[in-house]
């Protein structure tokens, strides 16, 4: 019965300088995986590219990594771009931008309550809200965080995440994890302590076609005039030929320049 699923949201949040076809995969793998447990039912996708400020080496500007990603899920009935978290002047906590786009959601499911027993339902969402310490909506709706396994061990470089957001992330929403060649997911949630109290709402899903695909790859590829064909959408090649996006003098963009969380909590920590 589909009825008693908890449906899902997966957003992405990440560089997708420039998307690839594994970020598309990504999702596809992740929405397998969660409906083959009989527990959920994926309804939507979410990537959402990180803004400028982010100040990742060789990022290039957010309103081509928009376009591009874009461009990439015309095709997909279920994936799409949001431009909330690339558009804003200064980085922004990822936890931030998953409170954004669950608070989003709850506002959907309730937008056309104009009865009282509307009002009603509304009353018990926000109670449901407040007083879950795991987020689902009324309708058992949740959002999870989407992201490849060197992003979970990522949590576990200094002055990177605040603890608080961790907790966030993974108590209050859950996360989906994509294996990664290199990467031990299963070991790192084992060897932390907070991951693994809340290791029920961490799904890892094995990729078993091991996939290398990474947008430092194509970058590369494109500064050596090789061919990057059949790594990301062809609409995705032709857009970047079009403007002439990555070349030597972009990938020295933010050289020298501290990546935007670990400047802020550096900065935080030491004052
Ligand atoms: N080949 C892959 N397998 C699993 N996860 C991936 C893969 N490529 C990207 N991801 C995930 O996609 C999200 C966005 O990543 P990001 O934009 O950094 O892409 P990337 O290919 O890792 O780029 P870069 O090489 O610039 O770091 C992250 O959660 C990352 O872990
Ligand atoms: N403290 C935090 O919330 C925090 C720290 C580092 C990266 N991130 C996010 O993780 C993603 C990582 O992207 P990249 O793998 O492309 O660097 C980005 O969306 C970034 O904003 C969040
Ligand atoms: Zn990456």
């Amino acid at each position: 019965m589909s009825g008693d699923k908890t449906k899902v949201v997966l957003l992405a949040c990440g560089s997708f300088n420039p998307i690839t076809n594994m970020h598309l995969r990504m999702f596809e793998l992740a929405r397998d995986h969660l409906e083959e447990t009989g527990q959920y039912r994926v309804v939507k996708g979410i990537i959402s590219p990180v803004c400028d400020g982010y100040k990742k080496k060789g990022l290039i500007e957010a309103c081509h990594r928009l376009e591009m990603a874009k461009l990439a899920v015309e095709d997909s009935g279920w994936i799409t771009v949001d431009s909330w978290e690339g558009m804003q002047p200064e980085w922004l906590e990822t936890a931030k931008v998953v409170r954004h786009h669950y608070e989003e959601l709850l506002a959907m499911e309730n937008n056309d309550d104009v009865d009282t027993v509307k009002y009603a339902k509304k009353r018990r969402i926000q109670d449901c809200f407040e007083s879950s310490s795991n987020h689902k909506g009324s309708d058992g709706l949740q959002l999870m965080l989407l992201c490849g396994a060197d992003v979970l061990e990522s949590f576990g470089i200094p002055n990177l995440w605040k603890p608080e957001d961790i907790v966030e992330i993974v108590g209050s929403h859950g996360m989906v994890c994509i294996t990664r060649s290199g990467s031990d997911p299963h070991k790192f949630i084992h060897e932390s302590d907070v991951l693994w109290k809340y290791r029920k709402n961490i799904h890892i899903v094995r990729e078993w076609v091991s996939n290398d695909i990474s947008a430092t790859h194509v970058r590369r590829a494109l500064r050596r005039s090789r061919s990057i064909r059949y790594l990301l959408p062809d609409s995705v090649v032709c857009y970047i030929g079009e403007h002439r996006l990555y070349s030597a003098e972009s990938e020295k963009k933010n050289n020298d320049v501290i990546l935007a969380p670990l400047q802020r909590y550096t900065t935080a920590s030491t004052s």
